[in-house]
């Protein structure tokens, strides 16, 4: 019987330049995987606790910590254990830290080593990640929400909603969808630069212009979307995360700092309505403050039967707080990151969780990424439909996209879903 004999981790660097936790796990039949845990700029409050050192090194960064904890308790636990039981790894691992947030252990220590167990395993059984996930049901290529403006906490600009994303939903399979949003990418950057505007771009490899308005941006990305020959509403809609827990204001109202003004959430939500009026927007993210359940409520209300309404801070991958979300009518979707709750387990919980009440899941990156590209399997492997992993200006997002790329072309068969996962 195959199981794990030696685990350890070593600190490397993210996109940002910012130490993460890589955790290795080899087993005795001498497989060897590797995988690098991402790391959030617009957090959520409710996320697990990413360990970090707070010394003078990195600027307080560091993860020997987490490290160190890889290293001596889990090592000590998980040794001699099966890699082929999931539950059992991630379970023995929660319970050694013994917190609701991982705060003991720490959420990137734990990840690391989950996903390095996932990944080992599937290598051990000779099979891909997203079969060893998802076995015979991994059949769906995701829908790219395509980072292309970056706003907010992601960019150092005039714009205050995060990320501006356009999604390939005309298309018969992934690989048209993702051509086509490249090809708006490059023409976007040939007119901000006929603005004489800056073409460096966020965190996530969106431009980052300075623009008027909120609304600027959307008119800026149809022109690129007419230009590169397609039809916007058709092939190509709109997909917004504001980040609006990071805009609340110290009377708990939510400024629009780029636009001189600032807004109460049915204020915000008249915005979305005016926006979605005139806009092929198909789905906002975190319209309203992961504290504002009631403003969700009217938002919901309001949008939710002709949008996606996606809690990313305000579900934080929990299946918990989404089981609160479900019951009280909040939103119709959720972002998946792993990173937020802490393992592979956990995420596969919410994700059920989510599927089995209808919500749609779009599985994500964070701002601060790496060459892994555990996401992109993930996505498949849980029939996702859609994955928000940045633009391909960067290419810790393009590991991913070129890894979907391999899976699809590796499924032959695989469904792409084009409009349907946003139908309600
Ligand atoms: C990917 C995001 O950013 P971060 O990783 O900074 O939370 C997001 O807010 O959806
Ligand atoms: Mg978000």
């Amino acid at each position: 019987m195959v199981f794990i004999d030696n685990i350890y981790a070593d600190e490397v660097l993210d996109s940002r330049g910012n130490p993460t936790v890589r955790a290795t796990v080899i087993l005795s039949d001498g497989t060897k995987a590797s995988a690098i845990v991402p790391s959030g700029a617009s957090t959520g409050k409710r996320e697990a606790l990413e360990l970090r050192d707070g010394d003078d090194r990195f600027l307080g960064k560091g993860v020997l910590k987490a490290v160190e904890n890889v290293n001596t308790t889990i090592a000590d636990e998980l040794l001699g254990l099966s890699p082929y039981n999931q539950a059992e790894i991630d379970a023995t691992m929660k319970d050694i830290d013994g917190t609701d947030n991982y705060s003991n252990l720490g959420a990137n220590a734990v990840l690391g080593v989950s996903m390095a167990v996932a990944r080992a395993a599937a290598a051990s059984l000779d099979i891909p990640l997203y079969r060893y996930l998802g076995g015979a049901n991994s059949m769906t290529m995701p829908v790219p929400m395509f980072n292309i403006i970056n706003g907010g906490e992601h960019a150092n600009n005039s714009v205050d909603f995060q990320e501006y994303m356009v999604m390939p939903v005309g298309f018969d399979n992934f690989n048209d969808g993702l051509r086509a949003v490249c090809e708006i990418y490059q023409n976007l950057k040939k007119i901000i630069d006929s603005m004489g505007e800056s073409t460096a771009v966020g965190d996530e490899g969106g431009f980052a212009p300075n623009l008027g308005s909120n609304e600027e941006p959307i008119q800026v990305i149809l022109e690129a979307v007419e230009k590169a020959g397609y039809k916007a509403g058709e092939q190509i809609c709109i997909a917004l995360d504001v980040a609006a827990s990071e805009l609340v204001d110290q009377n708990g109202n939510y400024a629009l700092k780029g636009e001189g003004r600032s807004l109460t959430a049915d204020e915000m939500v008249s915005y979305y309505e005016e926006l979605c009026n005139k806009y092929p927007i198909i789905s906002i993210e975190d319209g309203l403050s992961e504290d504002d359940w009631d403003g969700w409520k009217i938002m919901t209300e309001r949008l939710g039967s002709k949008i996606q309404l996606v809690g990313d801070d305000l579900y934080v991958t929990n299946a918990n707080i989404l089981a609160q979300g479900i019951q009280k009518g909040i939103a119709n979707s959720i972002l998946i990151k792993p990173n937020q709750i802490g393992s592979v387990s956990e995420t596969m919980l919410t994700i059920r969780l989510a599927q089995r009440n209808n919500y749609n899941c779009v599985m994500s990156h964070r701002s601060g990424e790496s060459e892994d590209s555990f996401i992109a399997d993930f996505a498949v492997a849980l029939n996702c439909g859609q994955i928000k992993t940045g633009s391909t200006a960067r290419s810790d997002r393009i590991a991913k996209y070129n890894r979907l790329l391999e899976i699809g072309a590796e499924i032959g068969y695989a469904e792409y879903l084009g409009k349907q996962p946003f139908s309600k």
